[in-house]
Order: structure tokens, then C-alpha cells, then sequence
């Protein structure tokens, strides 16, 4: 049985619609990742989830509970690390995990996080001395410290160096072998196909795709991705019409061709045909950033790449 069912699900602020009839069903001990550019709708979509937010329409289940009528029975077994974490800026470390730890029946216990979180030496350090990325890793520990059967985690390595990333994606992958169920909220393709079991892709407001990472890789199998930077103008329409070409994207630095067969020699020939060249050209196999890109038309937020 489902832990997380969402069905059509809506979410509008004033005239703009930030979650259009969103669906997905979680699964107990999956790693579940809610992936897209920013403003897609993902922290929304979360936050009626776990019932900070009133959807205008849809059904929501969590653990067989519903998040607005049944929020004290979800507080005690869902932990949720939300964007932003506001603590009172005097309160220490340590009191920060102590004080989460009493709000639950049965909390883990809070010095082995610390350890974890590599925030044993700020324990006695106030929150607003932390650096962001020790205030990230502390938001992430007391989203744990009530010992969850849910964890809700929104952007959770954003602000990390690459060693607390790999460590805290070690912590992630614990839980969900522990039984844990994740809901992942990210805009990082790395983090989303190393750690999740399944992803809902999802583009203005809307769920364009549910699969796991191989299998939404797969959809766009056999395509390749050329990119690179044309010496002049260029009409993209010329691209558009080759037979070996699928979807051409402009972004403001380059150009990239989605494309089947001989792609490199065929752009390579209209290019040349309409005296331009391509410069710093890289051709790349599908991945699930092109899977994305074939599903929504676009790519993800250049910034949102980060690896
Ligand atoms: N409180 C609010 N009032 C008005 N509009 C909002 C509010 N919160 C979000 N929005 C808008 O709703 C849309 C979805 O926002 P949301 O924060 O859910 O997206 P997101 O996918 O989580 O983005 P990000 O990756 O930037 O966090 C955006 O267009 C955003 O501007």
C-alpha cells in the first residue's frame, strides 16, 4: 500500500496556478523525487503534503492520514525540512536538537546526529553563527530527530560542499533501507538519479513524467545531444528541418540539438551550407537532464546543473 497518495491535486496563489492537477503515489521506503526548474511547483506541492498549505482541490494521504484534519497525528510521524529553517538566532545547536527531540514520542538520539551531521564541534554554537551550509545540515538533523516513518526534505544538499553532500546522500540512503519513506524535492539531476527510486518530473505545475531515473532515460534513448556555440547568427529553422533532428533548444550561450542517426555530420553540413561554424561542440548520449528536455520542450534553469 501507498504511504503518499496525491490525486489531482490543485494549488493556485491569487491569479497564478502554481500546481495543476499534480498526481504520484509513494511507495514505503522509496527514495521519491519531486524534479523541475524553479517556480514549477515543487515546494508547494510538498507543503500541502504535509499540510502547511490548503490545496484549492485534490485528495492528499499520508500514512492513511489526511494532512489538514489529521496534522497532529502527522507531526509525530512525518519529518519535514522545509527551504527555510527559522530558529531563534541565540538558540544553540545542541538545545535546537533537544528541544525537537521533546516534541516526539520516541526521538533518536540527538548526539548520534550531530556525529552524523558533522556538527558535533558547533554543538554549543549559536544558530546564528552557523555557517548556511552548517544551518542546512542542522535542518536536515532535526527533520530526523523525532525518529520519522516520513521525511519531507526540500533542496536538501543546496548550500553543501561536495563531502557533506556525499555524506548526507549516505544518511538518505539509510533511511529509506531502514524503511524510511523519502520525498525528495530537488532541482539537481545528480542528486535525483543517484538517490531515487522513482521521479515525478514535473514543469509548470504539471507532472510530465513518473518512472524511475533509467527508465525516463530510456524514453529518450538513442537520441543524442549536440551542443555548442555557433560562430554567427543562426536561423535554427535550418536544424529544425533536418530528418535526423527531434527539438532544437536556444539558450542564451548555446544551442542544443536533440537528434537520431548521423546528428554530428548532418548540423555539421547545414552549418557549413549556411557559412557558420560551431564552436566549443560537444556531443553528449541521453540523459535524464535530455529526458527532461524532450518531455517539457526546455531545459532546467542552466543553474540548476549543478553537479
Ligand atoms: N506564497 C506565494 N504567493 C504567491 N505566489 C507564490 C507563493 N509561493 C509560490 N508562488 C508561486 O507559485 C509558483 C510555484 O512556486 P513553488 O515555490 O512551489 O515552486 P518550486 O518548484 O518549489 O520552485 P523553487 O525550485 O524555486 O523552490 C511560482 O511561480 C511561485 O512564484
Amino acid at each position: 500500500m501507498s504511504v503518499i497518495e496525491v490525486a489531482n491535486l490543485h494549488k493556485r496563489y491569487g491569479d497564478k496556478v502554481a500546481v495543476d492537477d499534480v498526481s504520484f503515489s509513494v511507495d514505503r521506503g522509496e527514495i521519491f523525487g519531486i524534479l523541475g526548474p524553479n517556480g514549477a511547483g515543487k515546494s508547494t506541492t510538498v507543503e500541502c503534503v504535509t499540510g502547511v498549505r490548503r490545496p484549492d482541490a485534490g485528495l492528499i494521504s499520508v500514512l492513511g492520514f489526511d494532512p489538514r484534519q489529521d496534522r497532529e497525528a502527522l507531526r509525530r510521524r512525518v519529518g519535514v525540512q522545509l527551504q527555510k529553517c527559522h530558529l531563534p538566532p541565540q538558540l544553540k545547536v545542541s538545545e535546537a536538537l533537544r528541544l525537537y527531540a521533546s516534541f516526539y514520542p520516541d526521538p533518536v538520539d540527538w548526539r548520534g546526529l550531530l556525529d552524523e551531521f558533522g556538527l558535533a564541534e558547533q554543538r554549543d554554537t549559536n544558530y546564528n553563527h552557523l555557517s548556511g551550509g552548517q544551518q542546512q545540515r542542522l535542518s536536515i538533523a532535526l527533520a530526523l530527530v523525532g525518529n520519522p516513518e516520513v521525511v519531507v526534505l526540500d533542496e536538501l544538499t543546496t548550500g553543501l560542499d561536495p563531502r557533506a553532500r556525499r555524506a548526507t546522500w549516505d544518511v538518505i540512503k539509510r533511511l529509506s533501507a531502514d524503511g524510511v519513506t523519502v520525498v525528495l524535492v530537488t532541482h539537481m539531476m545528480d542528486e535525483a538519479e543517484r538517490l531515487c527510486s522513482r521521479i515525478a518530473l514535473i514543469d509548470a505545475g504539471r507532472v510530465v513524467a513518473t518512472d524511475t531515473p533509467a527508465n525516463l532515460v530510456a524514453q529518450v534513448n538513442g537520441e543524442q545531444r549536440l551542443s555548442f556555440r555557433p560562430s554567427g547568427p543562426l536561423d535554427t529553422a535550418v536544424l529544425d528541418a533536418l530528418p535526423e533532428v527531434v527539438k532544437v533548444i536556444e539558450t542564451p550561450d548555446q544551442v542544443v540539438v536533440i537528434g537520431t542517426g548521423e546528428l554530428l555530420a548532418a548540423v555539421n553540413a547545414a552549418l557549413v551550407r549556411h557559412g557558420t561554424a560551431a564552436t566549443e561542440l560537444r556531443l553528449d548520449q541521453a540523459t535524464l537532464e535530455d529526458a527532461y528536455v524532450a518531455l517539457t520542450g526546455r531545459a532546467l534553469a542552466q543553474n540548476g546543473l549543478d553537479s
